[in-house]
């Protein structure tokens, strides 16, 4: 079939099993052809394509709600509600979402990239309906790995409590991005292999309406019998004393289980949660049988033999620096715990863990318990080194107020994909923290401005013991710089001056420096020399640099790939202010808008943060200053 002429689910109604397998098998073929080219969340969304389709076969979307949780998987979904011309695009400037996005169409009714979320965004939609007593079905599709976010677990016990009319769909395969973890995976594993549960029940209910109710005696002991079977023969106890009525463990892959028992789970009244059971990467080999991730987000590969296309960069990632420098220092300082929620992998934490198995802590898709957990380890006077994509810190921000910065411990944070990340969009722009952590007493941040300095930085991290302290460092690799041999300790606070000059200069640090003295060279051909500062502490600021260059009143440049709004540019507008200095500063960075997916240059233009730029505004500030010298002389 021409999966390009597909404009909207209904037509799936009409489909029998044959039809809906052969749907099934080109659905897979496509998904596996573009993102050989596109690259994206493959693994994640193999296994959910006959699920996907059956869900849109039993409900009426956009009326019925189908709310994808973290959203990776929401290919199916998109090539069903008429999107699949545009797949060419996927999570490219200005083309398709890799996860739902309203805007692309009325059946994305929930926005999604970071995880566990779907539940509560679900309870409000269901609570909304019965206010309107309107009668559309609401479903969310959650992960086994974003079930153990905590949000999962509040909305579920909210929901349960509430009794609410919600239909979750429980998308097991037995995965988060590496294996799953936590006792609630085990428990999982426990209901998968304990069959079928449902019909038993229903069998057993009507066994016991037979029997004449003598006195009430029977009854009531057969009664008793029924729940004193459910506990030993419920594999969803647990989401049953949750208020939930379990149905599972279903065959993902299979359709007819599929739609049985998701018809059951429409039928009946209350919270319903149907487990289904998939396989992530099903249908394409080299994903099935990966042993790590099951290729739950690939770059582009070679379809026949699964070969990854690496890019040209040979420089070492960033995450790959930062986990071989932990390795390094946990040999020698045994006060080292690592802790990752759930991102073992992006965080190359793998080989770290195969070498020290009890000082790495995967405690799953639980930001906040990550943090507060740093922290109970700090007061012990252990070294917690917490890290983690600074996307998904902001998930633990009163952890860090309430928690570690209040108390002033010792717990060091290793904030990667810090800046812009590219493909994954406005979810996972890692563009806040600075924002969301300067303004927190006791926080030290710093940032590299080469993997050579980031090991430094690591090192520094662990060794300072005066309270909380950050290093960020942004996606990919790094510059390919030699590595010194010997770790050293930074002067906390201490800038490093990259380019002398006296017209004017450039406070930056990380990922803009580069555009930034490429700016400054720029200048100097015009017989402009302008200075270019390292500010590798976004705080405590140099305040000896500062207070030399604005006594001098020389005109200032804060470039920064953060948030303008509370960044390190409005950090030294503050300083000025305080210290009732009146430079011209002008500061550049990421404006006050979510910035959509594309490749980081790409989007670096789009928001005017390069080397040209730069030009520009320093050309405006020099400009500003000589009229003001001049007026001042006159
Ligand atoms: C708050 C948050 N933390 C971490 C992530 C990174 N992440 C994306 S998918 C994923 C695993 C999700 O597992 P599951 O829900 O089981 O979905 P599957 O990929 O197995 O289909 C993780 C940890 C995220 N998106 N959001
Ligand atoms: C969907 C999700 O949140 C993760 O899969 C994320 O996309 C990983 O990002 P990296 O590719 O930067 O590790
Ligand atoms: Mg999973």
């Amino acid at each position: 079939m021409d999966l390009t002429r597909i404009k909207n689910p209904t037509f799936l109604k009409q489909l029998n099993t044959e039809e809906l397998e052969l749907l099934a098998g080109e659905i897979r073929q496509f998904l596996i052809e573009k993102l050989s080219v596109t690259g994206g969340h493959l693994g994640a969304n193999l296994g959910v394509v006959e699920l996907t389709l059956a869900l849109h076969k039993q409900f009426n979307s956009p009326e019925d709600k189908l709310i994808f949780d973290v959203g990776h998987q929401s290919y199916i979904h998109k090539m069903l509600t008429g999107r699949t011309e545009q797949f060419d695009t996927l999570r490219q400037y200005k083309g398709l979402c890799g996860f739902p996005k309203m805007t692309e169409s009325e059946h994305d009714v929930w926005e999604t990239g970071h995880s566990s979320t779907s539940l509560s965004a679900a309870m409000g939609m269901a609570i909304a309906r019965d206010m309107k007593q309107a009668n559309n079905y609401v479903v969310p599709i959650i992960g086994d790995g974003a079930l153990t976010g905590g949000m999962a677990l509040e909305a579920l016990n909210h929901i349960g409590h509430e009794k609410k009319n919600i239909t979750v769909i429980l998308n097991d395969n037995e995965m988060s991005i590496a294996g799953n973890v936590g006792a609630l995976h085990n428990a999982l594993g426990r209901m998968r292999s304990a069959g079928k549960y449902n019909r038993v029940k229903d069998e057993l209910e009507i066994l016991l309406k037979r029997i004449p109710a003598v006195g009430g005696m029977i009854a009531q002991t057969a009664e008793r019998v029924k729940d004193s079977m459910k506990y030993f023969m419920v594999p969803g106890m647990l989401f049953e004393e949750f208020g939930f009525t379990y149905f599972g463990p279903v065959d993902g892959h299979d359709f007819k289980d599929l739609e049985e028992n998701i018809a059951y789970a429409k039928k009946t009244q209350g919270p319903v949660l149907v487990h289904v059971i998939t396989q992530k990467g099903k249908g394409y080999y080299p994903a099935e049988s990966d042993k790590k991730d099951k290729w739950h987000g690939v770059g582009p590969y070679k379809i026949d033999s699964g070969e990854k296309i690496k890019p040209a960069n040979s420089a070492p990632a960033w995450s790959q620096v930062v986990s071989d420098t932990l390795e390094n220092i946990a040999g020698k300082d045994e006060r080292l715990a690592v802790i990752t929620p759930a991102m073992i992998l992006g965080s190359k934490l793998d080989k770290f863990q195969e070498k020290y198995p009890d000082r790495l802590f995967d405690v799953g898709i639980a930001e906040q318990h990550a943090t507060t957990l740093s922290a109970g380890l700090a007061t012990q006077g252990m070294k917690p080194f917490l890290a983690i994509y600074s996307t998904f810190l902001q998930r633990a921000y009163d952890q860090l107020v309430h928690d570690v910065c209040r108390q002033n411990l010792n717990v060091a944070f290793g904030i990667d994909r810090a800046g812009l990340v590219g493909a994954d969009g406005e979810t996972h722009q890692g563009v806040f923290d600075i924002a969301f952590l300067r303004h927190l007493p006791n926080m030290v941040i710093m940032m590299p401005k080469d993997e050579n300095e980031c090991q430094h930085m690591v090192n520094t991290a662990i060794s300072y013991n005066e309270g909380p302290i950050a290093v960020r460092f942004p996606r990919g690799n790094g510059l390919g710089v030699e590595m010194d041999q010997e770790l050293k300790t930074l002067p906390i606070g201490q800038w490093e001056v990259l380019k002398q000059g006296t017209d004017a200069v450039i406070l930056t640090f990380g990922t803009t420096i580069a555009m930034s003295l490429a700016a400054s060279e720029f200048m100097q051909k015009q017989g402009v020399q302008v200075e270019v500062i390292n500010a590798r502490f976004i705080k405590p600021l140099d305040e000896q640099i500062l207070h030399d260059r604005m006594r001098k009143n020389i005109p200032i440049l804060t470039v920064e790939e953060a948030v303008l709004k509370g960044g390190f540019g409005s950090a030294i507008l503050e300083f000025a202010e305080e210290n009732n200095y009146h430079p011209q500063i002008k500061r550049m960075g990421i404006p006050d808008r979510y910035i959509e997916h594309g490749n980081v240059k790409e989007l670096l233009e789009e928001i005017d943060l390069t080397k040209e730029q730069i030009v520009v505004e320093l050309k405006k500030l020099l400009a500003v200053s000589n009229d003001k010298q001049k007026r001042h002389d006159e």
